[in-house]
């Protein structure tokens, strides 16, 4: 079995915030976002996103990485919410590895 150090931060944090489904507003931030549902955590998502923008275009390392954080956490709130699994994404990124992101993108255009 995997311990904490061997488990990857994202992997961990998602299993708590999975454990949230249904807890206390109150005492949880994470099932205040999950009751108010997948729309509202998409829009707060995307404040957070502009916010590590902001910090990416002034060139703050510390203040990028904290709202790198913010960002994730919430988009790991939305994967919850909307039944999307970690390793599903993790597959995707490994799917593209040794690609290269020009071949990537004509992939994709081929699918559109
Ligand atoms: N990683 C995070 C994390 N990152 C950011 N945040 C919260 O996200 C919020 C973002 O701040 P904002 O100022 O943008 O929003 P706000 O004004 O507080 O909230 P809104 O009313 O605007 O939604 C803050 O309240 C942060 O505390 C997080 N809250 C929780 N976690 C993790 O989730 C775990 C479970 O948290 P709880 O569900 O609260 O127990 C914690 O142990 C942490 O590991």
């Amino acid at each position: 079995m995997a311990t904490d150090s061997e488990t990857h931060v994202l992997d961990r944090l998602q299993a708590v915030i999975d454990s949230r489904h249904g807890s206390d507003p109150e005492t949880s931030y994470t099932a205040k976002l999950l009751d108010q549902g997948p729309e509202k955590i998409a829009k707060k998502l995307g404040e957070e996103a502009v916010e590590a923008v902001i910090e990416g275009v002034r060139g703050d390392t510390k203040r990028l990485a904290a709202e790198s954080a913010d960002m994730l956490y919430h988009l790991l709130v939305l994967w919850s919410a909307r039944g999307v699994r970690p390793d599903d994404v993790w597959q995707a990124l490994e799917a593209r590895m040794g690609t290269s992101g020009i071949e990537e993108k004509k992939a994709r255009k081929k699918l559109a």
